[in-house]
């Protein structure tokens, strides 16, 4: 089932701020198409995570590997380049650029660092305007956005604004994903869209997916997978039915619903 070389793997790796060590000591492995959960109470250090797998942060300690290459001291937009893609836990959109704009600066950000001045200058990779056009609505359709194409960010309504970004991140090509609460917010029929959609692309992209959910139910029904933070450290992993009777888990998140 599982390839035995991982697309992602993360040794040891650690990061303090000040006196907090926000992560510390974590080992994690992804392999390709897996679909992964990453929980952990307010404040276990998962979006941190997430910053250090983006070049956001740099470890103070560890190593983190994509396919065999280590990423330590890349810049974001070459981590991006090099396969990872992220959402944010609050939306990050250029929320004055058009819908499909949005979309089309994931191509810009494979080409060039300076992302927003070069919405509207041509990557190498495509012949034209048309063709990166094509390219975005082929995405947007994925999402059920394309009828907004040329509405501003800001007008959609949160759900779909939830849904650009996924798409955003997909346009520039990912091999890992990374979803940083993207069911934050919705109601229960978008969040069960969404990961019928999260499932959809998995598969269609040949993508491997890390999510980080708040919503225990949700993560055990859709992850293979699921690793588990405390206080910056790994207190589990496993598939959900090992974690949901994990004792560790169920006291880092007493008084809250684990399953
Ligand atoms: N840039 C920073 N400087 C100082 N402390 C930070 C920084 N970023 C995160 N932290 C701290 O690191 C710890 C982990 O934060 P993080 O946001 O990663 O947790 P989280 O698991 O994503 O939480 P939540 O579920 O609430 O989003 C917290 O104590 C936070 O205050």
């Amino acid at each position: 089932m599982e390839a035995t070389i991982p697309l992602l793997k993360v040794d040891s790796v650690g990061i303090r701020f000040g006196g907090l060590k926000a992560v510390s000591d974590v080992n994690v492995e992804l392999f390709p198409g897996e679909l992964v959960g990453l929980i952990g109470p307010n404040g276990a250090g998962k979006t941190t995570f997430f910053n250090l797998l983006t070049g956001v942060y740099v470890p103070t300690e560890g190593t983190i590997a994509l396919n065999g290459e280590n990423l330590k001291k890349q810049p974001p937009y070459k981590i991006t380049r090099k396969g990872i893609s992220r959402t944010f836990q609050n939306i990050r959109l250029f929320s004055e650029l058009s819908v499909i704009d949005n979309v089309k600066v994931a191509y810009h950000s494979l080409a060039k660092h300076r992302i927003a001045s070069s919405v509207f200058r041509l990557p190498g990779h495509f012949s034209g305007e048309k063709e990166m056009d094509e390219k975005a609505i082929e995405f947007l359709k994925i999402f059920n956005l394309d009828q907004y194409k040329d509405e501003k960010a800001k007008n959609l309504p949160y759900g779909q604004q939830r849904r650009l970004e996924i798409a955003r991140a997909l346009a520039a090509n990912p091999k890992l994903l990374l979803l940083d609460e993207p069911a934050a917010g919705m109601n229960p029929h978008e969040t069960k869209e969404l990961m019928n959609l999260i499932a959809f692309i998995r598969k269609e992209f040949n993508l491997t997916v890390l999510l980080i959910e708040h919503d225990m139910s949700l993560v055990m029904g859709v992850c293979e997978r699921i690793y588990v933070l405390d206080h910056g450290q790994l207190i589990a992993h496993g598939k959900p039915e090992e974690i949901r009777n994990d004792p560790k888990v169920i006291e880092a998140y007493l008084g809250e619903e684990v399953s």
